[in-house]
């Protein structure tokens, strides 16, 4: 068998994805889906860190948000996806894979707190790390979270596993002539606008070099075929 291209991995999980086919919260069968993958690659011998968003419970920017000191908003989202970290721990425990949860914000009685050299030793033992609340910091977005978390645990590559299957020319949501990538550079994609992840997450790769893989979180088996070096979705490079 091929080896794996990687040996340590960012995967940044939207929040809204796990919303499957519900109009909110977390559906339990897309998220059984998306831990039976992770189990997948871990069995191959990848370290896996799991940046989780909140999307799906609670966006700072948001409707609902409207009128709300954005900062309290923002710390609001952050909350959610220390739930969704917490639902993802539970349904990993459902299947043997052991996971930790380690939280950006100070919630002791939940989660054990984000330390870095206790991450990457979890990563070390093969236990999958989920980083929740984002950075800690308003006015950011999971993205970052997990470029930030992706270059302080020396993972090799940050992998969207997002709503749409790459990068496009445009958003394919409104553009239905909007081409994929199959590979463009930080650079392009900055230049371009592509919004496909945020601007500060874009360029915090691109500044310390950390490759990226946009993919889609819907498409069986895309996981495993990145991890695999293999041609999925877009590839971001520096
Ligand atoms: N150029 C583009 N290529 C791909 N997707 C794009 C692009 N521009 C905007 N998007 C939109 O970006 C969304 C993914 O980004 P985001 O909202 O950050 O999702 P996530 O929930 O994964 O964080 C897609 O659903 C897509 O509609
Ligand atoms: O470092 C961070 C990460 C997240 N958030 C807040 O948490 C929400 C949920 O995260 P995100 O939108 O990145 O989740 P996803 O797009 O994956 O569903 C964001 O809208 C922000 O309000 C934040 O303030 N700082």
């Amino acid at each position: 068998m091929t080896a794996p291209a990687y040996k340590r991995i960012m995967l940044k999980l939207s929040g809204e994805a796990l919303m499957g086919d519900d109009s909110y919260g977390i559906n339990r069968a897309t998220i059984e889906r998306i831990v039976a993958e992770v189990a997948e690659v871990v069995r191959m011998g990848v370290q896996v860190g799991v940046v989780i968003g909140g999307g799906n419970i609670f966006r700072g920017v948001a409707p609902g948000a409207v009128g709300m000191d954005r900062a309290t908003a923002d710390y609001m989202g952050m909350l959610a996806t220390v739930m969704n970290a917490l639902a993802l721990q539970d349904a990993m425990r459902c299947i043997g894979l052991q996971s930790r949860v380690q939280t950006a914000l100070a919630i002791e009685a939940v989660a054990e707190p984000y330390i870095r050299g206790k991450a990457i030793r979890y990563l070390e033992e093969g236990k999958v790390v989920i980083f929740g609340a984002g950075t800690g910091n308003p006015f950011f977005t999971t993205d970052t979270a997990a470029a930030l978390r992706g270059m302080e645990v020396g993972a090799e590559i940050v992998l969207k596993a997002t709503k749409v299957d790459g990068v496009y020319t445009d958003d394919p949501k409104t553009n239905p002539d909007a081409m994929r990538y199959q590979q463009l550079s930080f650079d392009e994609a900055i230049m371009r606008n592509l919004k496909v992840m945020d601007a500060t997450a874009l360029a915090l790769c691109r500044d310390q070099k950390m490759p990226l893989a946009v993919f889609s979180i819907f498409k069986a088996g895309a996981l495993k075929r990145v991890v695999m070096g293999e041609d999925e979705g877009t590839k971001v490079y520096c």
